[in-house]
């Protein structure tokens, strides 16, 4: 998926909220957005998941299936929760809500109006109706804000999950949740610009190449044989071929170690 010089101001004559944005989200990204109060992290969001339009510039690559959690669940919706999951469900062709709503601790919420849910409950509604479609862009907006400590731990777990099998997560996030996840990406927007943080992804390879086995090692030596040093490549792209069944575990582990996935091929 790829920004182009992505701008967007909300009425005519308002000032830039997003300029010249240029980025690249590949499966298995896990992003972490951050910025002041009214930076423009939602705007920003809202344009990656398609709800809103680019004033200039173009959004394209975007996975299929965008699961979107906002950063307040709208509850004035005359539904319980489990009327709400259902048809929900229905529009998404019949995924299973069922068993996020049991992960995220939500049984005795289940027959309560929106309505009546607290911030923090009506949230998890939000994220269960984003996660039950498994989404190729998982987008969410201050997705801890009011959780309780149970669903807080099981978060980052969960955007692991969506990553491991290929899925792109961005969140917007004040409260850092997912910075510790290994590999994570850093965006920052200040004032109306976007900002990639590169982590010190060197640290990671040579990591690597001390602690031997992984294939990146072997990656790393020809490259250098190749290029004649590292100082000559800042960054190289592999492709990897492996069974379909292993996908997910190797995923996994190359991303335990702090490098990206940019793209993933299905091959006879
Ligand atoms: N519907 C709207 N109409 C006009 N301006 C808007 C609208 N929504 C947001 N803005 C403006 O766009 C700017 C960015 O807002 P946005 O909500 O994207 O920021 P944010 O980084 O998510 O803020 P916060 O951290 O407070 O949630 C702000 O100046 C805000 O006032």
């Amino acid at each position: 998926m790829r920004l182009s010089h992505v701008s967007f101001r909300y009425r005519r004559r308002d000032p830039l909220v997003i300029e010249d944005a240029d980025a690249e989200l590949a499966p298995g990204d896990v992003i972490e957005l951050t910025g002041v109060n009214g930076a423009g992290k939602s705007t920003l969001l809202r344009l990656l998941a398609g709800l809103a339009r680019p004033t200039a510039g173009t959004i394209t690559g975007r996975p299929s299936v965008v699961g979107f959690a906002p950063d307040r669940f709208p509850t004035a919706q005359p539904f319980t929760v489990t009327h709400y999951l259902r048809h929900m469900s229905r529009v998404r062709g019949g995924t299973r809500w069922e068993p996020w709503a049991e992960r995220l601790d939500m049984g005795h919420l289940l027959g309560l109006p929106l309505g009546e849910l607290s911030k923090g409950s009506a949230h998890k509604v939000g994220l269960v109706q984003a996660l039950m479609a498994e989404p190729g862009l998982l987008v969410l907006d201050e997705p801890f804000a009011g959780l309780d400590a149970d669903t807080r731990e099981a978060l980052p777990a969960i955007a692991t999950e969506v990553a491991a099998r290929g899925g792109i997560v961005i969140a917007g996030d004040h409260q850092g949740g997912l910075r510790s996840l290994p590999g994570v990406r850093h965006w920052t927007l200040i004032s109306g610009h976007l900002k990639e943080h590169t982590p010190d992804t060197h640290a990671a390879h040579d990591h690597a190449a001390t602690a031997g086995g992984p294939p990146a090692v072997a990656v790393r030596r020809s490259l250098e044989d190749v290029a004649g040093g590292p100082s000559e490549c800042r960054h190289a792209t592999v492709a990897v071929t492996l069974p379909a069944v292993d996908v997910q575990r190797f995923l996994t582990r190359m991303r335990g170690e702090g490098y990206r996935a940019r793209e993933i091929e299905e091959t006879s």
